[in-house]
Parts: structure tokens; sequence; C-alpha cells
């Protein structure tokens, strides 16, 4: 399911339509958010129900924000997602006892403004198996992720290219290109770039979105193997 060349997110679904939007465009990863603050929040019951039209498809991702181990593995019961992604303050511990509880892979994401804040890269590396890096929510923020705004992607032009990292962060139709191109990431994930209002996923973005993407992904692999 995960595209050998990049992996695409499309996160923060909430209905039939733009899920199936995500799906006929071809997303690697389709994400359901649990955060009650957030205006993509879904229930498990009603992401189970949606997630049974990606199942076999694209990957299935749970996003949670300082859970506890138990109630990861609740979750997972329930939805049996393929991976859960950490969007909180969680610890490379707490990361990893559950991956280690809930028995899936977590991606942990991590927020992004200086080079000082890649410091703590390979701490996290070691313990789960994906980093998200995305941009940190404005200070007053009520949730922590899926605020549309980018930050500077040549900070990371130094990581370890072992690292397969994956990029969020105001990332949209227009701009994916050009992210891939400086930031050279392993796969992309988008939430508000894909929308017409917080939480109002739009189709033709969703599509437009990944053929950029995608587009993208192998004028790279062109130039790498040219
Ligand atoms: O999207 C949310 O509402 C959300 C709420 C709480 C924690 C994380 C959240 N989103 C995280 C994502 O995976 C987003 O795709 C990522 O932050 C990028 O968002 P955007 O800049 O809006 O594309």
């Amino acid at each position: 399911m995960v595209n050998a060349t990049l992996t695409i997110k499309i996160c923060g679904l909430s209905t039939p339509e733009t899920l199936d939007a995500a799906l006929s465009g071809g997303a690697d990863m389709i994400g359901f958010v649990f955060h009650p603050k957030s205006p993509r929040f879904v229930t498990p019951e009603r992401a189970a129900e949606l997630a049974a039209q990606a199942r076999g498809k694209a990957e299935i991702v749970a996003l949670i924000v300082d859970w506890d181990e138990k109630r990861a593995a609740d979750l997972v019961e329930l939805l049996k997602p393929d991976r859960l992604q950490l969007h909180g303050s969680e610890s490379p511990e707490l990361a990893a006892a559950i991956a280690s509880a809930s028995g899936r892979p977590v991606m942990k994401a991590l927020g992004v403004a200086t080079a000082a804040d890649l410091d703590r890269v390979p701490r996290y590396a070691a313990m789960v198996d994906r980093i998200l890096l995305d941009a940190k929510p404005p200070k007053d923020a009520a949730f922590p992720g899926g605020h549309g705004r980018a930050f500077d992607w040549t900070l990371l032009t130094g990581l370890d290219p072992a690292l397969r990292f994956m990029l969020s962060g105001g990332l949209d139709p227009a701009n994916v290109a050009e992210a891939i191109r400086v930031a050279r990431p392993a796969g992309v994930d988008v939430s508000s770039g894909v929308e017409r209002a917080p939480g109002v996923k739009d189709p033709a973005r969703i599509a437009e979105f990944i053929a950029s993407a995608r587009k993208a992904a192998a004028a790279m692999q062109e130039g790498l193997t040219a």
C-alpha cells in the first residue's frame, strides 16, 4: 500500500466522499483525527465505518494526542488501524510503549521551527517506526496540528537520508512540489491545504495535491537516475 518512492497521507478525513477522493487519487495513508478540539474530530465508531471503505486500499492512520498505552490499545481494538500517529508531547519512551501495547507501528510528529528542534529527532527515530516533521502550532492554538502553517524546509536538508521522514505543515497543491524538491521527504502529509474551510475537505484539491506530489516525486526520481 505504501508507495516505494513517496508516501502520501491525507489527514483529517471525515466523509465517504472525501475519503473516496483520497483513495481514488492514490493516497497511501488516510488519517482520522481523535482529538476532540479539532474541527476534523471523528468518533472511533464513525471512523470504524469510514475505515471499512479504505481497508486494504490505503493505510489507516489513527491520530491521537497525549493518550496513554491503555487508551491507545482500546482504540486499536475497536478501529483496527494500520498505524498510530502521536501528535502531542509524548516522550520517546511513551511512544515505544504505545507501539508495544497496541501492536501497531507508531509515527511520531515533531514540531519544527528552528534547527534546534531537530536535535531530538535521533532519540525519537530510535524508538518509533516513522517521524513526521510538522510545523509548530500557533502559541495560543486549541489543538496541536492541522493549522496550515509551513516552516523553513531548508532546515531539513542536512538530515540523515536514512531517516525517511514524512513532511507536513502548510502543504497544498501549489507548494508540495517545491517542498519535495527542497526537503526530499520520504512522504508528505496534508490537511488544511486540501480543505475549503477548517474540517471541510475538498475532493478536487485532494486529487490535485496527490497528482502534484506524484509528479514531483517522479521528476526527482528521474533526476536521480538520469
Ligand atoms: O488536523 C488536526 O485537526 C489535528 C488536530 C490535532 C493534532 C493534529 C492534527 N493534525 C495533524 C496532521 O496530521 C496534519 O496533517 C499536519 O499537522 C499538517 O496539517 P496542515 O498544515 O493543516 O496540512
